[in-house]
């Protein structure tokens, strides 16, 4: 299906209006932008806009949810959607002109395509994971990244409880027989779930909120996490990851993808696991090593599992996108008894999608507004009252640094003939940001300020709000 265009209509302006260049023709200009930004059909916040809202532009792929459009466009940026997400040539050419791109768990935003990123000040992951983002390197180039840490939690909760009583009964071979015109009525190793054990690896969001309901089945709960984690209900944590394979019938993964996780789960964790028993990985698709499974399943060693995450997924819908192509094992897994393929849909509801759709709409309109960055997760988290009406003449200051001595000391010195309202800096590892609110601003004060900012050798972007 060609991509769905909708590309808002507003005037073309200024691309780099929020790299941030000092206003060109001073406070004339200012407030002509923030009479603009005033005058969308929804009365905006009781707080400064920064500039015209609909210089900015935004850049949304893979189907993200309609609420982010509606919040987006309501604020009156520029939004361009896609249903799929873009082969690596095409993201690059569309994202040298945006200043927000908003993705989900497709779509990489690696060091290469950002490099091209000219005018990106925020990144949104409109899912949980933020892996298919170099954050180090968005982080480097004062580029904030905001997903949506558990909106989509319970929905992935929901289908591995489904997916455990499937697993248990062979509910899925059934039904593809049947699909088939075939009879085939057996309770032979069809089990109830009341009474067995689950294996939980990663108590986190996820694997917490699946505890509960296992638990609510006649489940008893045991689980494996690098922390220390409360249990909830009756559930146990285990000092290790051998000992809970040794002590399930359901093994369900719910870590994050990372040099850690990548093949947790391979040749010496199977032939750890009891026989017969069953594996579930919704995460992330490096953290099975496949071929393991196939060969545990062949063998008996398991009687089935289910699986929602591929090392490699097709970027888009379609006949015949799961092939041996994609992932060299593809015809060998799909031919696997008692396990059920599913599209990578755990957190595939409308419940999930709405809520992240707002969410991490608001998080984006927050940053690019305000310069607020609390949430994001690899950038300080800053944040500042709402400047209001009554703050005429106040500019928002938001300066994103190398985190070294000295540093505070410069910048008051070039705030030296404003009063500061307000001020703000936090650091993250090597990247500090800095919000202040400063008054007295006229156009060339401003324009000396941004000059000023932008010299200090330890700068990596400098905004101004007004
Ligand atoms: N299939 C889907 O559609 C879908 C939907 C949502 C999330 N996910 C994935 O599920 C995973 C978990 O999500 P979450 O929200 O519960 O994350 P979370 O951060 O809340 O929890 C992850 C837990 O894993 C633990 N952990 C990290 N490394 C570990 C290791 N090596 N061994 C044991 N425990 C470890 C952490 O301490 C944490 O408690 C993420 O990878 C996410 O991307 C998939
Ligand atoms: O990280 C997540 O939230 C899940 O993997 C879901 O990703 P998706 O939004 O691409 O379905």
């Amino acid at each position: 299906m060609p991509a769905q265009s909708v590309a808002a209509t507003a005037p073309a302006a200024d691309e780099n209006a929020l790299s941030m260049s000092p206003p060109s023709s001073g406070f004339s200009l200012m407030q002509q932008n923030f009479t603009r930004a005033r005058s969308h059909s929804r009365p905006p916040p009781r707080s400064l806009k920064p500039f015209a809202t609909e210089d900015i532009k935004i850049l949304l792929l893979e189907n993200v949810n309609q609420s982010a459009l509606d919040n987006l466009r309501e604020q009156g940026y520029q939004v361009e959607f896609h249903k799929k997400s873009l082969p690596e040539e095409e993201l690059i050419e569309k994202i040298k002109h945006v200043h927000a791109i908003g993705i989900r768990s497709k779509t990489k935003l690696t060091r290469k395509v950002l490099e091209h990123a000219e005018n990106l000040i925020v990144i949104g992951c409109f899912c949980i994971g933020t892996n298919q983002v170099d954050l180090d390197y968005a982080a480097e180039r004062g580029i904030s990244v905001f997903n949506s840490p558990y909106a989509n939690s319970r929905s992935v909760a929901e289908l591995v409880i489904a997916e455990i009583i499937f697993l248990a009964r062979q509910a899925g071979d059934r039904s593809m027989e049947l699909h088939r015109g075939t009879w085939n009525k057996v309770s032979n190793e069809c089990w109830e779930i009341r009474g067995k054990t689950l294996g939980i690896i990663g108590y986190g969001h996820i694997g917490s909120q699946l505890s509960v309901l296992a638990e609510a089945m006649g489940l008893r709960v045991l689980y494996y996490d690098i922390i220390p984690i409360m249990p909830l209900g009756s559930a146990k944590q285990l000092s290790s990851l051998e000992e809970l394979l040794h002590n399930s019938d359901f093994v369900s993964l719910h870590v994050p993808a990372s040099p850690e996780t990548t093949n947790m789960i391979s040749s010496a964790e199977f032939a750890a696991m009891r026989r017969g028993s069953f594996l579930i990985n919704l995460s992330r698709g490096t953290v099975v090593d496949i071929p393991a499974f196939i060969a545990a399943s062949k063998s008996g060693k398991i009687a089935g599992g289910a699986i929602d995450v591929y090392p490699a997924e097709p970027h888009s819908n379609g006949d015949n996108k799961f092939v041996d192509s994609l992932n060299s094992w593809t015809s060998d897994l799909t031919s696997l008894r008692n396990v059920i393929l599913t599209p990578h849909i755990g957190g595939s509801t409308e419940e999930a999608q709405y809520n992240i759709g707002v969410e991490v709409s608001e998080s984006l309109i927050r940053y690019i507004n305000e310069g607020n960055s609390t949430g994001a997760v690899n950038f300080p988290e800053v944040s500042l009252r709402n400047l209001t009406e009554a703050d005429k003449n106040h500019v928002r200051v938001l300066f994103a640094h190398q985190n070294v001595p000295g540093v505070l000391r410069q910048v008051n010195e070039i705030f030296k003939d404003h009063n500061i309202k307000s001020q703000f800096s936090d650091s993250r590892g090597e990247i500090a940001y800095l919000v202040a609110d400063i008054s007295d601003c006229t156009p060339d004060s401003l324009k000396d300020l941004y000059k000023h900012l932008e010299a200090l050798p330890f700068k990596i972007r400098t905004r101004l709000l007004y």
